[in-house]
This record gives C-alpha cells, sequence and structure tokens, in this order.
C-alpha cells in the first residue's frame, strides 16, 4: 500500500520502563500518528491515535509486536518507513551524539547493558526486531545520557581512585532526550524565551531533575544508572551504597537488583502499587506515605541542583506525573516556597502551560515531554534530504 509522504516517513520507538511510545513524522516533523502500550508487566493497554484496546501485555516483546500489528493493520507496514529512529537510556561516555545504527553501534549499547538493565535491553530489542523485519531500513540511535554530556567533571566525577572512574563508574544522568525537548519546546509552549536557570522535573515512571544553565545540563540527580536520585515507580532512587552491599552480601546480587529495581520506590513503599494515578486514588495510610516520600526527595534533590545553578529562575514540570499530576506538582511547589515560588492553584488543577500565579518570584510551566518529535528531528539530521 502507499499514499501521501511515502518514503519520507519516520518511525521513531521509546522505551521506557513501563511503556513502549511510537510515532510516526513526515520530513517537516509533521505527526501522522502515535501510539502507545503501556502498563507493561500487567493488565496494560494500546492505544493508537486515539483507538483504545485492553490487553495483556506481560512484557515489552508482546507490546511491540502488537504494536508493530496495530500499524501494519492502519496501513504502515514497515516497508513504508524512510528510517527509524530510537531511544536508547544508556549510551555511556562515548555515544553522545545521535548516531546510525552500526554493528559497532549495536555493540556498544549492548556494553551499556549492565548500566541500564531496565531500558537497554528494551531499546536493543526494538531495533534488532526492525532489523529483523526490514534489513535494508536505516536506523537511528539517540541517546538519554548525551544531553548531560556538558556536565562538569566535578559534578560527573565520583569520589574514587582515577583507575576506577577509567573503567566508566561515574555519575552520565538520563531523560536527556525529554529534557532536550523541554529546551527546544520551552518559548512556544510558553511565550518566553528560555530563562537563564531552569530547574527541570521529568516525573515518570522513571523520575529525576535536571538543572539547565542558558539551555546546558550542569548537574542531574541520577548518576551510574537510571536507579540514583528520587524516588520512583519501582526503584529506590538514592541509597548508601554500603547497605546495598550488605543486601548484596547476605540476599545475594540477582536478588538485591530485582529489589533496588523492580520492588523498590513508591511499588516498595506502598505494598505494591507503582503507579502514582492508581496511589492518588488509594487512600491507604502507606500509599499516602508513598506520595510524601516521592514529593520529600524531589523537593530535597531540587535544593541541591537549586545550588549547583546558583539559583532559579523558573520550573518546567514533564512527564506522565509532571504533565498530570496537579497534585504532586502543588506539593512540590509549596516545598519550593521559600524560594517565592507560588502556584496558581486553578491553572495547575487544570494543567495549563503557565502554572504560577502573579505573586511568584519563580515561573512555572508544564512542558509535554516531545521525546518522539526530538528523535524525528535528529533522525532526518543524520539522514540528510532524501
Ligand atoms: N492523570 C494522571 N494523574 C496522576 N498520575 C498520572 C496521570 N497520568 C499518568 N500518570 C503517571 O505517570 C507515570 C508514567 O509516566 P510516563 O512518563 O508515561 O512513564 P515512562 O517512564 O514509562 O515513560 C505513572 O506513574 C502514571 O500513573
Ligand atoms: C531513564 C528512565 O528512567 O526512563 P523512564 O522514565 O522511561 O523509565
Ligand atoms: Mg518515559
Amino acid at each position: 500500500m502507499t499514499g501521501p509522504g511515502d518514503g519520507d516517513l519516520v518511525l521513531v520507538l521509546n522505551a521506557g520502563s513501563s511503556s513502549i511510545k511510537l510515532a510516526i513524522f513526515d520530513s517537516a516533523l509533521n505527526q501522522i500518528l502515535s501510539g502507545i502500550a503501556d502498563g507493561i508487566g500487567g493488565p496494560g493497554t494500546l492505544r493508537l491515535d486515539g483507538m483504545k484496546s485492553a490487553q495483556d501485555v506481560p512484557d515489552h516483546a508482546t507490546a511491540l509486536h502488537a504494536l508493530l500489528k496495530a500499524l501494519e493493520d492502519q496501513g504502515f507496514p514497515i516497508t513504508r518507513f524512510r528510517a527509524a529512529g530510537h531511544r536508547v537510556v544508556h549510551g555511556g561516555a562515548g555515544l553522545t551524539r545521535p548516531v546510525r545504527i552500526t554493528p559497532d553501534v549495536l555493540a556498544a549499547i549492548k556494553a551499556c547493558v549492565p548500566l541500564a538493565p531496565l531500558h537497554n535491553p528494551h531499546n536493543l530489542a526494538a531495533i534488532e526486531t526492525l532489523a529483523h523485519l526490514a534489513p535494508d531500513l536505516p536506523q537511528c540511535a539517540c541517546f538519554d545520557t548525551a544531553f548531560h554530556a556538558t556536565n562538569p567533571e566535578v559534578a560527573t566525577r565520583y569520589a574514587v581512585p582515577p583507575a576506577i572512574a577509567a573503567r566508566g563508574i561515574r555519575r552520565y544522568g538520563f531523560h536527556g532526550i525529554s529534557y532536550a525537548s523541554l529546551v527546544d519546546g520551552f518559548p512556544d509552549r510558553t511565550g518566553h524565551p528560555l530563562p537563564a536557570r531552569l530547574l527541570a522535573f521529568h516525573l515518570g515512571n522513571g523520575a529525576s531533575i535536571c538543572a539547565i544553565r542558558d539551555g546546558q545540563s550542569v548537574a542531574s540527580t541520577m548518576g551510574y544508572s537510571p536507579l540514583d536520585g528520587l524516588t520512583m515507580g519501582t526503584r529506590t532512587g538514592e541509597i548508601d551504597g554500603n547497605a546495598v552491599l550488605r543486601l548484596a552480601e547476605e540476599d545475594g546480587i540477582t536478588a538485591t537488583h530485582h529489589l533496588l529495581n523492580h520492588e523498590s520506590g513508591l511499588r516498595g513503599l506502598s505494598g505494591g502499587l507503582s503507579d502514582m494515578r492508581a496511589l492518588m486514588q488509594a487512600d491507604t495510610p502507606e500509599a499516602r506515605f508513598a506520595i510524601d516520600h516521592f514529593c520529600y526527595w524531589a523537593i530535597r534533590h531540587a535544593g541541591s541542583l537549586i545550588a549547583a545553578m546558583e539559583g532559579l529562575d523558573a520550573i518546567a514540570f514533564t512527564g506522565g506525573i509532571g504533565e498530570n499530576a496537579a497534585l504532586i506538582r502543588s506539593r512540590i511547589v509549596e516545598g519550593l516556597g521559600w524560594l517565592g515560588a507560588r502556584l496558581d492553584a486553578a491553572a495547575n488543577e487544570a494543567g495549563r502551560p503557565r502554572l504560577h500565579s502573579g505573586a511568584s518570584t519563580v515561573a512555572c510551566w508544564t512542558i509535554p515531554a516531545q521525546e518522539e518529535r526530538r528523535i524525528a528531528a535528529d533522525a532526518l539530521c543524520l539522514l540528510g534530504s532524501p
């Protein structure tokens, strides 16, 4: 089947820890279609351009195949695309720009699997599935770590001897495609130029904060892997290395890995719920404590990042929680009230772009994450004119 735009369509796949998002763009970056499989690991849903179907999505492979089948049913078989672009969460120290996928790049992404165990395997699986279905399709990768390549060494270095740092034991930072798209989209969304000191909260299943100074990342709450920093859906966030060593000694490495990455965070605190929407509806003391913990640590880490960029001009919220959960935004901004941040309650409830009241000395915004558009733009840039 052919149609308008054939030959210039780019398919973007964004595999997160609990969802796979998909989008199709033409060469002018118009979004032609979007889809998502979410709730992976349980009774999830599949949506393609608003059409929703409940579907059991036990794992990422099932979700990806279901999405590709739904695309084909809509007249978009894989052969219709000029290229595919992927979000790849960990690019290590070497992959700091978007790249065409080659065997060497694939090997470098594989080498980063231990650093992002909840993500890189799914990103790789998406690349390999498409390569199997369409061996001639050019594929590109954009890296969540890349935006943080501008962090000063003092921010990325752990206080370990040089030989250990040389083994790649350092902070990288993640959600960089989201932050890069936030920087790009800020003026259009807000009607204001990018402020000098912007604190960006990417709050989704994974969550982080980034200090953005003059458009560049100077510090992030995430470290060596996407486990560090804030309390997350199923990840601990910051935890003392000696506590990890004790758990590994007593329970073994596999069990400890599973505990820290899959059974902790909101899920561990609440006794089973990792999803913020579900937690906000569950009126139990455990659910309330999990929400308190999430907000408290977001506020505490925010303080550290504000210090790293020597003050604050504006705050931006993005990601599934940041864009949709008015309660969480208001709790976090209240916690930063000592800086002069004040919300307009009605604007916050309505999830408007501008959230701050006239009395606020800090501007507060919601900015939808546009990871897929950014990946498509980078892929088109790499491919050049058709
Ligand atoms: N209306 C809403 N209210 C509260 N939380 C929401 C809402 N919509 C989505 N979320 C939360 O956003 C999180 C998922 O964010 P998302 O950025 O899509 O995840 P991922 O990290 O998998 O990309 C979940 O905790 C979900 O409950
Ligand atoms: C890096 C990361 O945590 O990604 P996600 O929020 O998609 O899980
Ligand atoms: Mg995400």
